[in-house]
Formats: C-alpha cells, sequence, structure tokens
C-alpha cells in the first residue's frame, strides 16, 4: 500500500471506530508501520472521528517528526512495539466501553484477563496480558510493552483501555473488535455459570489460526 492509502484507511478507520461508539472525545490512537524506518500514527488530542489524512503525524524509527502534527503521546509505546516485533505492523489503542470496564476490575490475572469461552477470541488474539496502571504517556508503559511485545497481540492497561497488535491496520483493528466483544460477552454473562472452552479446545485452536 502507498503512504496515501495508509492514510486514508487509517482515517476511514478511526471514523468507524468512532461512529460506532468504540471512541469518544479525543481518546485512543491507531499506527501502521509504513516501511521499516517510518510509522505513521494519530495526532495527539485527535478525535478518531475526525482525523485528517494531511494531518496525520509521520515519524521515524527515533521518534523524530517527518511530517504532520504533532504525534500521538502514546507513540512511544507504538515505537517500542515495532522495534521489538518485526510482525506487530499495526496498533489500535482505544478506551472502549467493555474492554475498559474490564481494565478496572480487581484482582485480574495478570497472564491472561479473560479465560477463552469463544474461538475467535483465542484464534484472533489467544490470550490479553495486563499491564499495570501509569500515567497515561507515561515511559512506563512503553517498558512493561517492551518486554511482552514478542508474547501477545492484545494488552489490557489497568484502569484505562486496551492495545491490540496486527499484520496490518484491517487485522488488528478485527482482533481489536473480536477483543471487545468478547469483553461484553464476559459482562452479559456475569452472574451465569460459563462454560469455559477446555484446554484441549483451546490448544485445537491455537493451532489452526483464524
Ligand atoms: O488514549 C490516549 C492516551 O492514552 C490519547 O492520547 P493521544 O491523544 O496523545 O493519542
Ligand atoms: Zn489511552
Amino acid at each position: 500500500m502507498t503512504d496515501l492509502e495508509q492514510k486514508e484507511l487509517m482515517v476511514q478507520l478511526g471514523r468507524s471506530f468512532y461512529e460506532r461508539g468504540y471512541s469518544v472525545g479525543g481518546a485512543g490512537n491507531l499506527s501502521v508501520r509504513l516501511d521499516e524506518n517510518r510509522v505513521l500514527v494519530t495526532p495527539t488530542g485527535s478525535s478518531l472521528g475526525r482525523l485528517k489524512v494531511e494531518r496525520l503525524s509521520v515519524l521515524d524509527m527515533d521518534g523524530n517528526v517527518l511530517e504532520g502534527d504533532k504525534p500521538s503521546k502514546e507513540s512511544v509505546f507504538h515505537l517500542e512495539m515495532y522495534r521489538k516485533n518485526p510482525k506487530c505492523n499495526a496498533i489500535v489503542h482505544l478506551h472502549c466501553t467493555y474492554l475498559t470496564a474490564l481494565s478496572c476490575l480487581q484482582g485480574l490475572d495478570p497472564t491472561n484477563a479473560m479465560k477463552a469461552f469463544t474461538p475467535y477470541y483465542v484464534m484472533r488474539v489467544g490470550k490479553m496480558q495486563v499491564i499495570p496502571y501509569y500515567r497515561p504517556g507515561s515511559p512506563e508503559i512503553a517498558r512493561e510493552l517492551s518486554e511482552r511485545a514478542l508474547s501477545g497481540k492484545a494488552f489490557l492497561l489497568a484502569n484505562h483501555g486496551v492495545v491490540v497488535t496486527g499484520a496490518d491496520l484491517l487485522d488488528a483493528s478485527d482482533n481489536t473488535e473480536e477483543l471487545e466483544e468478547t469483553a461484553k460477552l464476559f459482562f452479559t454473562l456475569q452472574g451465569q455459570k460459563i462454560r469455559y472452552l477446555t484446554d484441549d479446545e483451546v490448544k485445537d485452536l491455537e493451532n489452526r489460526g483464524k
């Protein structure tokens, strides 16, 4: 894809997230790897519903701004994950309602915030590690995500939101939607006896991919 096509796709996905209530106000940020030296990121403070192609930020791998507006304050963690994991080509960070609600619960398993009860959760992300709470934009988030960048695709930021990676922007977006839907089901099922997938069922799905 050309730079322009990536920028247009980012604007389109941002608007789609916004229109469906996945993002509100200026929360959340998106990024995609343009090539081995450059990353496209949403500008800081921007509503995902009103992104403009010409204002999107292009950064080099050291965080220098090559084009566009001042980048997201979370671009430090986005760059860190791209540096660490060559298979990570796009990142979605949202404060979507159900995943953020989950991130506020006490006693989450730090190795996996949601035990699998549907196959697509396993096929798309597998598990969701929990990063302890830090102030948004703080370097500790980047350090914690860097340490885990090779061991998962989705991460819950405690009391904050979610970080989801993918092979490209569409893949990262689809992973995020699947995850938010799973969290919605998790809360819908509160008070009911859930039949979780068995270890064998999970293994069978992991071996098949999506
Ligand atoms: O979600 C956010 C911080 O965690 C939004 O920050 P930015 O507007 O700087 O991208
Ligand atoms: Zn955030």
